[in-house]
């Protein structure tokens, strides 16, 4: 079986991020994380997290590089690739699959508990948000 690639994206504006509340599963219906979601079959990550910021934010994106390494997920069968996304037009997002949304500044990354696998990108986002903020 090939390997699934969940891609997401850390959408920054004005130097804070976008936080997501998971609505289902239950197992982790509470917890926070990246919007995105599986890249289907003939489909390019980018194409899928525009897909994906489209679907569940009802936003436009634009797709930057990566943030850290890939992530194991599900005991190696899927891994997690998050990417510097930035919003276009101004739009503003909506949760139209997350039980909340929240921008996140550099001091506030703590304040939600994240799904586990985030760990090591919400580590790498401090100096990220230092640089990108206005
Ligand atoms: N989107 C996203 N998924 C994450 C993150 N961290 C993490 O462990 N995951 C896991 C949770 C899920 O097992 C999987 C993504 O599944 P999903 O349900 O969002 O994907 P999807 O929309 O394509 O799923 P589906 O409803 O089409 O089946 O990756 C994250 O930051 N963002």
């Amino acid at each position: 079986m090939s390997l699934k690639v969940i891609v997401a994206a850390a959408i920054v504006t004005d130097g804070r991020v976008l936080a997501a509340e998971r609505s289902a599963p239950s197992e982790v219906a509470g917890r926070w994380e990246f919007p995105g979601g599986k890249v289907e079959p003939g489909e390019t990550d980018e194409a899928a997290l525009v897909r994906e910021c489209r679907e569940e934010l009802g936003v436009r994106v634009s797709v930057g590089p990566r943030i850290g390494a890939d992530v194991p997920l599900a005991r190696g069968k899927a891994v997690l690739r998050v990417f510097q996304v930035t919003l276009l037009e101004g739009t503003e997002p909506r949760a139209l699959e997350h039980a909340a949304l929240r921008w996140l500044g550099p001091d506030e990354l703590d304040s939600v508990p994240w799904l586990p696998a985030d760990a090591p990108i919400v580590a790498e986002l401090p100096a990220l948000l230092a640089e990108r903020a206005s």
